[in-house]
């Protein structure tokens, strides 16, 4: 079945943006990450060539749908995590909800067997989750 997991980040006011960034950049390691930002839009996401940040416009009860590293690996590569990060706004405190959807930590990941070609290599060796997981 999987587990899930849901984190509230509040992140103040700024007083000095320069030398500050909100969420560094990162992947998640979920399958997928239903995330719900506020009004406030300081949240980036890196094109798929690697060199724009592509800012995610917040549109009003609409939830951002992330790829995370368990669905890149169990689709070997067919789906790609998405690279993310949350910059700084100098006057308004922001506030957003991830729900985090993950595997449990006593599976095997691994590219699934069920959805490769004939004679397609698997780009990832299975590994538990557990060895693979660190952000709890
Ligand atoms: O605050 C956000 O919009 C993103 C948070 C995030 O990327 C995370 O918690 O993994
Ligand atoms: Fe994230």
């Amino acid at each position: 079945m999987g587990t899930m997991k849901i984190n509230i980040n509040y992140y103040p006011p700024c007083p000095n943006p320069n030398i500050t960034i909100r969420a560094h950049r990162h992947c998640d390691e979920s399958c997928i990450t239903l995330l719900f930002q506020d009004d406030t839009g300081d949240l980036y996401v890196l094109g798929t060539k690697g060199d724009n940040w592509i800012h995610v416009n917040p549109i009003k009860g609409a939830l951002e749908v992330n790829i995370g590293d368990l669905l890149q690996i169990m689709s070997n590569d067919r789906y790609k995590r998405i690279e993310h990060c949350v910059a700084v706004d100098l006057s308004r405190a922001r506030i957003s909800v991830p729900l985090f959807v993950n595997a449990n930590l006593d599976s095997v990941i691994g590219p699934f067997s069920q959805i490769m070609k004939d004679g397609e290599k698997p780009v990832y060796k299975p590994v538990l989750h557990s060895d693979y997981w660190d952000y709890f």
